[in-house]
C-alpha cells in the first residue's frame, strides 16, 4: 500500500498534484501562539528541552494550517550546547556563544550528548504519536559548517568571516571540528529517526559564503559523511539538503551527497531548478518576503513556483524560513492557493 504520508512519496521521487506543503522556521514568532508559549517558558532552550512546550508548538502550525509537514521544534545550536559549549539566546539579539579556540577542538567530547538531547529524542517520539497519520515528522540538524561558523564567531555574522578566517589559519582543527560535527550530527540524526521521525533535514545556511573549493570540502564532504553514517544505520533514511545561497555549486549536490531531495532557496534560476529536479525531489523555492508583501506579489510568486517546479516530484516550502513578520492570513492564502492547483 502507498504510504499516506505524501512528503515522504514525493521524497522517493513520485510527483504529486497538488504537491505537498510545508514551511522552514513554520513553528515561531509569526505565530501569536508561539509567543505565548514561548513567554511561558524559561528562555528559548527550555522550550526545546521541555517536551510539553516543545510538542505543543511543533503542532501549533499543523492545527492552524494542516500542513503535510511538521518539523521537530528545536534548534540547529542545540549540538553545541549538548557538547557543554556556552549557548545562550538573547530576547532581540539572536544566539550568543562563547567563541571556540583552536586549542579547545581536541577537548571536544560528544559521549555526554545524546543524555543531554534525551529530551529532544522524547519530543519526537510523542510528536509520532500525537500528529495526524497523514503528516509526515521531519528531524533536523545543521550542516558541520553552518554549525561551526556559529561556534567560531560566537553570533551570527553577515559573511561568516572569523570562521572562513579560521580556516585558513588552523586547517587541521579546523578539518578535526568539522569531522566531529558531521559524527555528532549524523548520530542525532539517527536518534532521532528511532525515536520516530519519518525523514530528515540538513541546514546548511551559510553555505553561500564558500568558495567552490571550500564547498566542496566544508559544505558537501560534511553532508555526505553525514549522510554515509545515517544509512548505515537506518538503510532506508529520507534525507533533504538544503544549503542555501550555493548558486550553481547544487547543480551535482544531489549526486555528491546523496541526499534524497535538494531544497532550492528562492535566488536558485529556474533552469538550474528543474535539471536538479530531472533526478529526484526539489523543495522550495518562494521567497519568503513575498509572504510578509502577501496579495498580489503572494499569488505570483506561488503561481511561479508551481508553473515551473510543479509537473516534478515537489514539496512546496519557501526559499528559506518564514519570518516573525509574516501574517498568518497570508500563510493561509498560500496553503490555499497551493491546494487548489490541479497541474498546468
Ligand atoms: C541558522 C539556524 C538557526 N536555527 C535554525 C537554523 C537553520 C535554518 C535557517 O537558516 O533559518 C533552524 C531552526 N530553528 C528553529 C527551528 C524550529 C522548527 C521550525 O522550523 O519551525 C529550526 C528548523 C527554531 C528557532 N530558532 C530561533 C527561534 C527564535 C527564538 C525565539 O523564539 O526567541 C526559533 C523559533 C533562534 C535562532 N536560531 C538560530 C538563529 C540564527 C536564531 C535567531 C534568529 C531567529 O530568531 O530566527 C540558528
Amino acid at each position: 500500500m502507498k504510504s499516506e504520508r505524501k512528503v515522504l512519496r514525493v521524497l522517493d521521487g513520485e510527483r504529486l498534484s497538488p504537491p505537498p506543503i510545508w514551511l522552514m522556521r513554520q513553528a515561531g514568532r509569526h505565530l501569536p501562539e508561539y509567543r505565548e508559549t514561548r513567554a511561558s517558558a524559561n528562555g528559548f532552550l527550555d522550550l526545546c528541552y521541555t517536551p510539553d512546550l516543545a510538542v505543543e508548538v511543533t503542532l501549533q502550525p499543523i492545527r492552524r494550517y494542516g500542513f503535510d509537514a511538521a518539523i521537530l521544534f528545536s534548534d540547529i545550536l542545540v549540538i553545541p550546547d549538548a557538547l557543554d559549549r556556552d549557548v545562550r539566546f538573547e530576547e532581540g539579539r539572536g544566539p550568543l556563544l562563547t567563541p571556540i579556540g583552536a586549542d579547545e577542538i581536541a577537548a571536544l567530547d560528544p559521549s555526554g550528548m545524546h543524555s543531554h538531547l534525551a529530551p529532544v529524542y522524547e519530543t519526537v517520539s510523542r510528536l509520532r504519536r500525537e500528529l495526524p497519520d497523514p503528516t509526515t515528522l521531519l528531524g533536523f540538524c545543521g550542516a558541520p559548517w553552518t554549525v561551526a561558523t556559529y561556534m567560531i564567531a560566537g553570533h551570527g555574522t553577515p559573511d561568516q568571516a572569523p570562521a572562513r578566517l579560521f580556516a585558513m589559519r588552523h586547517p587541521d582543527e579546523f578539518a578535526k571540528l568539522l569531522a566531529l560535527l558531521a559524527d555528532a550530527s549524523a548520530d542525532y540524526l539517527i536518534r532521532q529517526l528511532d525515536a520516530g521521525a519519518d525523514a530528515v533535514q540538513i541546514f546548511d545556511s551559510w553555505a553561500s559564503v564558500l568558495g567552490e573549493t571550500e564547498f566542496d570540502l566544508y559544505s558537501v564532504r560534511p553532508v555526505q559523511r553525514m549522510v554515509e553514517r545515517v544509512r548505515a544505520a537506518h538503510p532506508e533514511a529520507r534525507i533533504i539538503g538544503f544549503a542555501k545561497g550555493a548558486g550553481v555549486l547544487l547543480e551535482d549536490y544531489r549526486q555528491r551527497t546523496k541526499v534524497d531531495c535538494v531544497g532550492l532557496d528562492w535566488t536558485v534560476p529556474r533552469s538550474l531548478a528543474r535539471k536538479i529536479q530531472q533526478d529526484g525531489a526539489v523543495q522550495g523555492n518562494l521567497d519568503p518576503m513575498r509572504v510578509v508583501a502577501g496579495g498580489t506579489a503572494l499569488d505570483e510568486g506561488v503561481d511561479r513556483v508551481l508553473a515551473d517546479l510543479g509537473d516534478g516530484p515537489l514539496i512546496f516550502n519557501l526559499g528559506h524560513g518564514i519570518t516573525p513578520q509574516a501574517d498568518p492570513a497570508s500563510v493561509v492564502r498560500l496553503v490555499e492557493r497551493v491546494r487548489r492547483w490541479s497541474g498546468a
